[in-house]
């Protein structure tokens, strides 16, 4: 699975985003450690709050399919923005508990336009797990 299929993959969990309220749709696909994909798109809300990003989507997801923290290998996320698509805070939060802290994240847009980040790289100077689970 290279980079680019990644983001064909968000690109195609792009098209099952539920967003009336915002218009604007996100995709995620997540590679897991045997190469199978979790995908992700956002889900919206009328009361706003409880809306989902499609990082966490796909994330939740593959936690409840069964696959352990920090055993994913790269996440690609794709959106309308003018340049490559930058995941909100709290999917920073949730990918830091969740994935391995150098793990690739592919942030891209319609354009083709691409960035690369770590999971760690996204979120400095973060509270995580570590502070609570290794005393
Ligand atoms: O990285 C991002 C940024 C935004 N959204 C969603 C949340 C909301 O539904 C809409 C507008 O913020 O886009 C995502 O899913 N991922
Ligand atoms: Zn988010």
């Amino acid at each position: 699975m290279d980079e680019q299929q990644l983001i064909r993959h968000a690109l195609a969990a792009r098209e099952r985003a539920y967003a009336p309220y915002s218009a604007f749709r996100v995709g995620s696909a997540l590679l897991d450690g045997q190469g199978g994909i979790h995908y992700g798109c956002n889900v919206e809300n009328a009361a706003y709050s409880p809306t989902n990003c499609a990082e966490r989507t796909a994330l939740f997801r593959a936690i409840a399919d069964g696959h352990q923290p920090g055993t994913f290998a790269a996440i690609a996320i794709a959106g309308d923005t003018e340049g490559p698509i930058s995941p909100c805070g709290v999917c920073r939060q949730v990918l830091l508990e969740l994935c391995a802290p150098d793990m690739p994240v592919i942030m891209a847009n319609l354009k083709g336009d691409i960035a690369r980040m770590t999971v760690s790289g996204l979120l400095p100077g973060a509270f995580g797990p570590n502070d609570l689970l290794e005393k």
